[in-house]
């Protein structure tokens, strides 16, 4: 724990406080999640767990970087310490969006979209050597189980001072062993973000990631969440209709076309990380960018 100097405090994170701090034997900025489990149910310590052992698992230039974990059992705390995203989080830059009166450049919204993508393949479909067999005697490979993230939002994603893009705070991640049948049973995310299958308590999945996806990409181009309501009836209500208002018109058919892919009410039509990888506007992005 004294291999690092404290600086600021910078953020909340879920169950905790986010610290800058630098590593003294290089001098090296980063960040630690400071958690209280104190007060934490046997459940949510064995989350805690499974958020930490996720994070050891990726490795991606789209998912913020792990480097090592502290347990201060005395004190019932655990301290995370992970890479610097000097940019900070989207919600950031939604508000400042807002203050200013200044929209997301068309570009730098697909730009946004397909690291996360990048991000999410990662946790859906990672990787080489981890084999899952589906049921039908036909077995995949890859480096790690499937990842749900089950928190997407603008508070948990971050720029690195390099435009580019990390997904964090697992949090709420789940591990499930196999995609194509089995479901995480709970969620408890962000209530706008919420698909249909949630609301309708059938469970979330894979798709369910894509949806968030969705309704962040929307967000960043409106300002707004695309379903509102009062009441969470009212939202229950306007997320299982799936009407979303039209974006403003600097934005293309073709990116409204794909967010509303990713809105697909049907869990079942809505593409897949690796489908969406396909489309040839984000093979463009995945090209500038090598
Ligand atoms: C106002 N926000 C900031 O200044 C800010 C900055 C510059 N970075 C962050 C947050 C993180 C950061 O920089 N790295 C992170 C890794 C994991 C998690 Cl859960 C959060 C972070 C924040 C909240």
């Amino acid at each position: 724990m004294d291999n690092y100097e404290n600086l600021d405090v910078i953020g909340q994170g879920s169950f905790g406080l986010i610290r800058k701090v630098r590593r003294k034997s290089d001098g090296r900025i980063l960040v630690r999640k400071e958690i209280d489990y104190s007060k934490m149910s046997e459940k949510e310590k064995k989350q805690l767990v499974s958020e930490v052992n996720i994070l050891r698992e990726l490795r991606h230039p789209n998912i913020v970087r792990y480097y090592e974990r502290f347990v201060d059992r005395p004190g019932s705390r655990i301290f995370i310490v992970m890479e610097w995203c000097e940019g900070g989080d989207l919600a950031g830059i939604i508000k400042q969006c807002k203050k200013e009166n200044k929209r997301i450049p068309e570009d730098v919204v697909w730009n946004l979209l397909t690291q996360l993508l990048l991000a999410l393949q990662e946790c859906h479909h990672g990787g080489t050597s981890f084999n899952s067999s589906s049921g039908d005697g036909k077995t995949t490979t890859t480096s790690h189980p499937t990842i749900l993230h089950r928190d997407i939002k603008p508070d948990n994603v971050f720029l690195d001072g390099a435009q580019n893009v990390k997904l964090g705070d697992f949090g709420l991640s789940r591990i499930i062993a196999n995609p194509d049948v089995d479901f995480a049973k709970t969620f408890v995310g962000t209530p706008f973000y919420m698909s249909p299958e949630l609301v309708s308590e059938t469970s979330y999945n894979t798709k369910s990631d894509i949806w968030a996806l969705g309704c962040l990409i929307y967000e960043l181009c409106a300002l707004e969440p695309p379903f509102q309501a009062k009441t969470q009836a009212g939202l229950t209500q306007k997320i299982q209709q799936g009407r979303i208002d039209p974006l403003p018109s600097q934005y293309s058919s073709e990116l409204m076309a794909t967010i509303k892919a990713m809105l697909n009410v049907n869990y079942m039509k809505r593409p897949s990380t690796t489908e969406f990888l396909k489309l040839h506007r984000i093979r463009m992005c995945i090209k500038e960018r090598a």
